[in-house]
């Protein structure tokens, strides 16, 4: 379902920038690529799916129209989340590397039956586009927080995968696997839109995208 407020894509040329203006709907009135940025009006909500170098921009940004923000870009550091922290005292921030729903389950399994498998062997595999700068993915480092331990990770880059992600358990008796695959990146696109309407009924604060699954 289309956005029925003024918006702003950082990262507007790129793959999950023209996927969020297909999912919102209409034209954003704020774009911002890597040559350049173009503003008409104010955007009551700001998606971020571009580069984490971009977040300074972004802060300011968000800061100057007091949007609110929908942080999709992964590859941040602690100081880049020190900023979104900072910026969540004034406007709703919710930030994820991962909008799709399937994901924010697989996270809660992994978080709620990690104890029951505290003496498996455990390793994640991610597998994304050939395209796909950083690796792990943010969401591979995300479901190793939620298992609560150093896991080995594995990433494959093959072809214009949208987004496979794996956890995998064995024993000496048997193996167990929980497996996500995005089948278009328009998904998260979708799940970013619906965390914007989210945020949108919010004064302040910093939201994970299980926050907006949850309700
Ligand atoms: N949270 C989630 O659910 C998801 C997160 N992602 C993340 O989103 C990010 C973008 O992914 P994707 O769309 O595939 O990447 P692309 O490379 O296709 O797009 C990146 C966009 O950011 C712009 N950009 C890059 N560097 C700068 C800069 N220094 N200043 C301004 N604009 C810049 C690019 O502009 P230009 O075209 O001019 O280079 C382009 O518009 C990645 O971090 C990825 O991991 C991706 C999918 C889902
Ligand atoms: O770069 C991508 O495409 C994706 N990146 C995110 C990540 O790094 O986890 C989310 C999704 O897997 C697609």
């Amino acid at each position: 379902m289309e956005l029925s407020v003024p918006y702003g894509v950082i990262g507007s040329t790129g793959r999950m920038g023209r996927e969020i203006a297909a999912a919102a709907g209409g034209t954003p009135c704020l774009c911002v690529w890597d040559e350049g940025e173009t503003c008409e009006g104010s955007p009551r909500v700001i998606f971020d799916f571009s580069s984490a170098a971009v977040l300074p921009r972004t802060v300011e940004l968000c800061r100057r129209h007091k949007s609110a923000l929908v942080m999709g870009t992964t590859a941040l550091n602690d100081g880049h989340m020190a900023a979104l922290r900072g910026l969540a005292e004034e406007v709703p921030v919710v930030q994820s590397f991962n909008y799709s729903i399937g994901i924010a389950v697989m996270a809660m399994i992994l978080r709620d039956y990690a104890p029951l498998l505290a003496d498996w062997d455990a390793e994640i595999a991610e597998a994304h586009h050939i395209h796909k700068k950083d690796a792990p993915s943010g969401t591979a480092l995300m479901l190793g927080r939620a298992l609560g331990r150093d896991v080995p990770m594995h990433s494959f880059r093959l072809g214009g995968l949208p987004g496979d992600h794996e956890a995998l358990f064995g024993n000496e008796g048997e193996t167990l696997s929980v497996h996500h695959r995005a089948i278009s990146r328009s998904v998260f696109a979708i799940g970013a839109v619906r965390a914007a309407r989210f945020a949108l009924t919010k004064e302040k604060g910093l939201f994970t995208f299980e926050d907006v699954v949850r309700g």
